[in-house]
């Protein structure tokens, strides 16, 4: 798992096989290895594949089969094996609670949080045509969009960012929605047609960063982890990982939130989130916007706040 001497030691990074894992993991590596160099600690990496039980099952809904969780579990299991050393997530996908013995050891600097419409004919969500097929299978998002375009036809897509791309030409949609961060990280933003402004739609909690897992008792990893960490996105996420936990929101439920710094203080930063809450049809969404100081006492004031508006109501009704 680990050796006496720093010059010896492969760190192991394990990633899921999407093209998108696959990219992170590979951009990751890249910045520990430039880290590793600069502070002289002589690592080397190594890229491992792991094949989870959740995309060998894609074509089943996925809460049907257990949601994202069978994602993750095997690649804690890796982690805890000493098989890895490293795992990379989307931090959307991060699961709230980690196994024991296994951490966060660090929250990379978030790109574009915001989602994005990728259309055929280079359209934005207001000069789309009445009733177009737009295709996401995130109620978050279809709750919103429906809620601003209630003409649209919101269909379930799923597979991965290529696949749902290739949807696009095959499956006949006008357009699909994704985050724009995927397609940025690919190298694909040349694909966006439009951002989705925030007012509109808000993000995925975590959506735009990265996670970076690792074992609790691996201090070299953790040291060098902890020289990627980027501080306004670990404390931004924080907030939005509060929020969701406050209001014990799984993937399938459309919540939103974003936070944001929006000013230094002398005892610290000051953090505005913004959260939401909707109803399926889009009728109904609930909005919050607050300001504070510690993360996780914000992310929880913004969903009672929400709560006491409702959104218990609305999430009980979707069965969560
Ligand atoms: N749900 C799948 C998923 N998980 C992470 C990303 C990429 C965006 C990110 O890192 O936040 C995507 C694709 C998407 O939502 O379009």
């Amino acid at each position: 798992m680990s050796n006496n001497s720093n010059e010896q030691r492969v760190i192991v990074v394990g990633t899921r096989q999407s093209a998108l894992a696959l990219t992170q993991s590979g951009q990751v590596i890249d910045e520990l290895k430039r880290i590793s160099e600069q502070q002289g600690l002589g690592y080397t990496f190594e890229i491992r594949k792991i094949i989870t039980k959740g995309d060998r099952i894609l074509d089943v809904t996925l809460s049907k089969v257990g949601g994202k969780g069978l994602f993750v579990k095997e690649i804690e299991q890796a982690l805890l094996d000493g098989e890895i050393d490293i795992a990379v997530h989307s931090m959307k996908d991060m699961p709230f609670e980690l196994h024991e013995g296994l951490m966060n050891g660090a929250t990379p600097k978030r790109v574009n949080p915001l989602d994005c419409l990728v259309t055929r004919n280079g359209h934005d969500l207001d000069s789309l045509p009445q009733g177009a097929r737009v295709g996401t299978s995130s109620l978050r998002r279809s709750s919103q969009l429906k809620n601003r375009r209630p003409d649209l036809q919101l269909e379930s897509i799923r597979g991965n960012i290529d696949s749902r791309m290739r949807k696009l030409e095959t499956e006949g949609f006008d357009a699909v929605v994704l985050a724009a961060a995927g397609l940025t990280r690919m190298g694909w933003e040349d694909r966006i047609s439009a951002l989705i402004p925030e007012d509109v739609c808000i993000p995925a909690v975590g959506q735009g960063a990265l996670g970076i897992e690792c074992r609790v008792n691996d201090s070299q990893v953790r040291e060098l982890l902890a020289l990627l960490n980027d501080r306004e996105t670990d404390i931004t996420v924080r907030a939005e990982r509060s929020f969701l936990g406050t209001l014990n929101g799984g993937c399938q439920v459309p919540i939103g939130a974003h936070a944001t710094i929006i000013s230094e203080e002398a005892d610290g930063p000051l953090l505005e989130l913004t959260g939401m809450v909707g109803s399926p049809d889009g009728e109904t969404l609930l909005k919050e916007i607050k300001r504070g100081k510690d993360p996780e006492e914000l992310g929880k004031k913004v969903a009672e706040s929400l709560i006491a508006s409702g959104a218990d109501r609305i999430l009980a009704e979707i069965g969560g």
